[in-house]
């Protein structure tokens, strides 16, 4: 077993995205096929179920998963201790960011800096993502996964993790608004929509609206949280704009009440990324935090 194939499962097992592992390992999508099949072979059991689009773990897939993760933190553990001179760093680090965000693209980060400083406690803060950059310029967090804003207040360094997709999601069971959205000329100013009430991605919604020539569009409600407005969207109650994530990482009943009526084309990606006052980057943890999101940035 070699540790880059571990590597590799390891981040198709967290992503279930062959082409984004494929990117993020900087490995071709045959390459990647070629690496899970040599882990395959070895352990003589299938590791994932593919259709079409998603990938899902086999029960020896989650095992081994399991293992990877344990191994692989242990050994950048031990990297660490023997490389590592002076006195580890001890104190706190306030990280703010979506539930979302807590599932798709905290854990490898916050499992590398545990690794590395396991006696930093981390307070974990989650809300509304909009509210992200807001906590971090406000001193509330130091650090914050946050969708790129149109213009950073001034104090504030953004270091871009992924380009994420925004999807146009309906309800998928049959109702009024399903109804109207899949009409062959869907009348989009009687369409109910669910907004954000602030943040980049009411933004889109917004530049979206001004693309369809739709000066009064139908609001039916303003929420915080984009996790919230997939639950409305299953429950049939409009449509909604989102970061596809937010989507994939809603529980299986609700994201099968819904679907995507439009993807974001890749000239307007949303750029997610995590945030940090320039002011802090000094300080040892924060700025011991930032350097592995950094090496991240590097390897996606
Ligand atoms: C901005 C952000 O954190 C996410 C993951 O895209 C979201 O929760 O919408």
């Amino acid at each position: 077993m070699d540790l880059r194939d571990l590597k590799t499962f390891l981040h198709l097992a967290e992503s279930r995205h062959f082409g984004r592992s494929a990117r993020a390992m900087h490995v071709s999508p045959s390459t990647l096929s070629r690496q899970i099949q040599r882990l395959e072979e070895d352990l003589g059991q299938a590791l994932f179920v593919r259709d079409n689009r998603t990938v899902t773990l086999t029960d020896a897939g989650e095992q081994l998963r399991q293992f990877a993760q344990h191994t692989l933190l242990q050994y950048q553990q031990m990297r660490h201790t023997l490389g590592q001179q002076g006195p580890s760093l001890t104190g706190e680090l306030r990280l703010f960011c979506s539930v979302t965000a807590a599932y798709s693209h905290l854990p490898p980060i916050l499992d590398r800096f545990r690794a590395e400083h396991p006696s930093v406690e981390i307070k974990l803060i989650t809300g509304d993502a909009a509210d992200a950059v807001e906590k971090v310029d406000s001193g509330e967090a130091d650090l914050a996964i946050a969708g790129k804003p149109e213009s950073l207040p001034p104090g504030i360094a953004f270091a871009m993790l992924e380009n994420l997709a925004v999807v146009l999601i309906a309800p998928a069971l049959p109702c009024p608004v399903r109804h109207q959205v899949t009409s062959a000329s869907p009348d989009w100013a009687k369409v109910p929509f669910i907004l954000p009430d602030q943040g980049p991605v009411r933004r889109r919604i917004e530049l979206w609206f001004r693309r369809q020539k739709l000066s009064h569009p139908s609001i039916y409600a303003t929420v915080g949280g984009h996790e919230a407005m997939v639950s409305m969207v299953a429950l049939g109650c409009g449509v909604a704009l989102i970061p596809e994530v937010v989507l994939e990482n809603s529980p299986e009943p609700v994201r099968n009440r819904v679907m995507i009526l439009e993807r974001s084309d890749e000239k307007t990606p949303f750029e997610l990324g995590v945030c940090v006052q320039k002011k802090q980057l000094h300080e040892p943890i924060v700025s011991a935090f930032w350097k592995i999101v950094q090496e991240r940035k590097e390897s996606a």
